[in-house]
């Protein structure tokens, strides 16, 4: 797992390794911009000398990056223009220095519709492959672009521009928040780019809609501020400033990096530690997944969980989750469901065991039996009086926390029309909540309706702060799915569960594969894992086996995967 970062925090590792005098902002800028040039050069090996870029190099040092990129694209033989959006008597100082460096190397056009419709680029005969270089704004943007910086980007983006147009993005797509990954105003600016560039780490935005549907292809470059460095800055505001002024006072010239963690050794948790720190799931899973081959013994050992059916024809989703909780490995796992249901759900279930529950007083009844662990409750129910009511013995009779409990679907909208409902969702301590969009804003409605209106200044509200949010007022785990699935717990943790990138799984949408995702949850909460974990490794797993059998999944085919990638994981 790793940590995706704000701006403000990579401007403050930033700044606190140049104030340790381990490395200097130019160090760093010619580092980003060689990083963005080796990644072209990695993504269009074809591409090469004689071929054009075009540079849109910005005010501040995005736009320093820039000019950077242009000279090593220059000394690589490329035919290189650029054109820079501000005055350059304003640039900052190391942004300055890389475009003098440049000046020396060829001519810095100012920005506008009718220089860049009048580039060689543009206008010239042959069609030479050309890669536009967005280099105008980066972490620094905090408002809304201006309407002309809005149209050259236009321009540029939309293919007709430029013969044979790549659009690279240095940190990210200029006009977007990148701790959202939202457009900033109401430019209608396009952010569709075939190859992002940062530095150090993940931004958020990088990971969320919108933005994660816009870019092709995300390079992560290292420009060495290692990983304990800067693991040691977790805390922005109050408590920083004395950290650089121990770091100035060092004094003697350059204060080694050693000094600098010294210094700030115990006053600052680590970043994974820290509150607020949303993390990726990466190639990772837990070591109580293993521990069940482990434990031996009976199979209550395992936990016992139950999912409980919806009425005749409509038990499909439910059985696919028992078979979740089951693969995933739960001891045991049981459908309930209506008397009229039984012969059907006999008939297409093996393994999974079946139990008549009539309505919610049964449910209590059938409850008093400790050993069922978990509980996942809403897929294919109905929204009636009825399930209203098993919803609440759910909630009720298993509020003592050893008992897990997971919403999903038709449990969700009953609790959203439900105030009683939602309370007891708050009280108890052991809820996942899986919303998916449609959900989520029937639960949360001025939360859904926050993360619609268009952010006019950044940082934006997010799908991260929304998951947030939402978790912290129904004292839940909540699960915002999507390809971009964001888990949140009421104390704050939070992490990203991605299907985009190398981990792009479209196939993932289809009917029944959120049903599949509650058994998985169902079946890790019934085996003890907590509800934040359970949702985490659940999520992870579920785009694994997504990732696994590949395109022509149907949700039958998750919980049989499981298998494969437990061998893979050496469980
Ligand atoms: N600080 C460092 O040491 C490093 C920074 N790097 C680069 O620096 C970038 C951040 O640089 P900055 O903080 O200078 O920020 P940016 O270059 O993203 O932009 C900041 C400038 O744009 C202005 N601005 C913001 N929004 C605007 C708008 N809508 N219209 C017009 N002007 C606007 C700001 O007033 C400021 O002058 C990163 O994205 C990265 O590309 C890299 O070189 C790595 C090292
Ligand atoms: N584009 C996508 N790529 C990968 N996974 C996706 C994508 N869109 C949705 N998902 C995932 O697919 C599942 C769909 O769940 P849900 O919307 O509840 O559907 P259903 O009710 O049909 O089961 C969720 O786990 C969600 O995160
Ligand atoms: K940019």
């Amino acid at each position: 797992m790793t940590e995706l970062l704000t701006a403000a925090q990579m401007r403050a590792i930033e700044e606190a390794a140049i104030a340790s005098g381990a490395v200097t902002g130019l160090e760093l800028m010619e580092r980003a911009g060689r990083g963005v040039v080796e990644a072209i050069v990695e993504e269009w090996p074809e591409l090469g000398p004689g071929c054009r870029a075009v540079v849109l190099s910005g005010p501040g040092n995005n736009g320093g990056d820039g000019f950077v990129v242009a000279r090593l694209l220059w000394e690589a033989g490329w035919d290189v223009e650029v054109f820079l959006y501000g005055d350059a008597s304003r640039l900052p100082a190391d942004a300055r220095v890389n475009y003098e460096r440049w000046c020396e190397r060829g001519e810095v056009v100012a920005l506008s519709d009718e220089t860049l419709f009048r580039s060689r680029a543009n206008t010239s005969a042959d069609d030479r492959e050309c890669i536009v270089i967005d280099a105008l704004f980066g972490t620094g943007l905090s408002r809304p672009l201006d309407r002309d910086v809005g149209m050259h980007l236009s321009g540029t983006r939309s293919t007709g521009s430029f013969a044979f147009m790549k659009l690279v993005a240095v940190d990210c797509p200029s006009g977007v928040c990148i701790d959202s990954g939202r457009v900033l105003g109401q430019q209608n600016v396009p952010t569709a780019t075939d190859l992002c560039v940062t530095f150090h780490r993940a931004k958020i935005g990088h990971y969320v809609t919108p933005l994660v549907d816009a870019i092709s292809k995300l390079v992560i470059v290292d420009i060495g501020l290692e990983e304990d460095f800067s693991s040691k800055i977790s805390r922005i505001g109050e408590g920083f400033g004395s950290m650089f002024e121990i770091a100035a006072q060092g004094g003697a010239g350059a204060i080694r990096e050693e000094a600098l963690s010294e210094a700030m050794h115990g006053a600052y948790e680590t970043l994974a530690e820290r509150d607020g720190a949303v993390r990726l799931l990466e190639a990772w899973f837990p070591d109580e997944l293993g521990k069940a081959a482990a434990i031996g013994g009976h199979k209550y050992a395992h936990g016992h969980a139950l999912i409980h059916s919806g009425g005749v024809g409509r038990g499909g989703a439910a059985r696919m989750a028992a078979r979740g909780a089951l693969r995933i490995g739960a001891g045991l796992v049981t459908v309930g469901c209506p008397p009229g249901a039984l012969q059907e759900n006999a008939g297409a279930l093996d393994a999974v065991m079946l139990r008549s529950v009539a309505d919610g007083e049964a449910l209590r009844e059938m409850l008093g039996d400790a050993r069922i662990s978990a509980i996942g409750i809403g897929p294919g129910l109905g929204t009636g009086a009825r399930e209203a009511g098993l919803v609440r013995a759910v909630l009720d009779a298993s509020a003592d926390a050893k008992r897990g409990v997971v919403l999903d679907a038709d449990a969700l909208t009953l609790v959203a029309q439900d105030e009683s409902l939602f309370d007891l969702c708050r009280s108890h301590r052991s809820v996942v909540m899986t919303p998916h969009a449609g959900e989520f804003a029937r639960l949360f409605p001025d939360i859904a309706k926050r993360l619609e209106e268009q952010p006019m200044s950044g940082p934006a509200y997010s799908k991260v702060d929304a998951a947030r949010e939402a978790a912290a007022r129904a004292g839940c785990v909540v699960l915002f799915k999507g390809p971009d699935t964001v888990i949140a717990s009421p104390e704050g943790h939070c992490s990203v569960n991605s299907a985009a990138y190398d981990r792009a799984a479209p196939w993932l949408a289809t009917a029944g594969s959120g049903d599949v995702l509650t058994g998985f949850i169902a079946g890790l909460l019934a085996r003890g894992f907590g509800p934040m974990q359970a949702a985490e490794t659940a999520a992870w797993l579920h785009v694994e086996c997504a990732l696994s059998f590949g395109p022509g999944l149907i949700a039958e085919d998750l919980p049989e995967e499981l298998p494969t990638m437990f061998r893979a994981l050496g469980v």
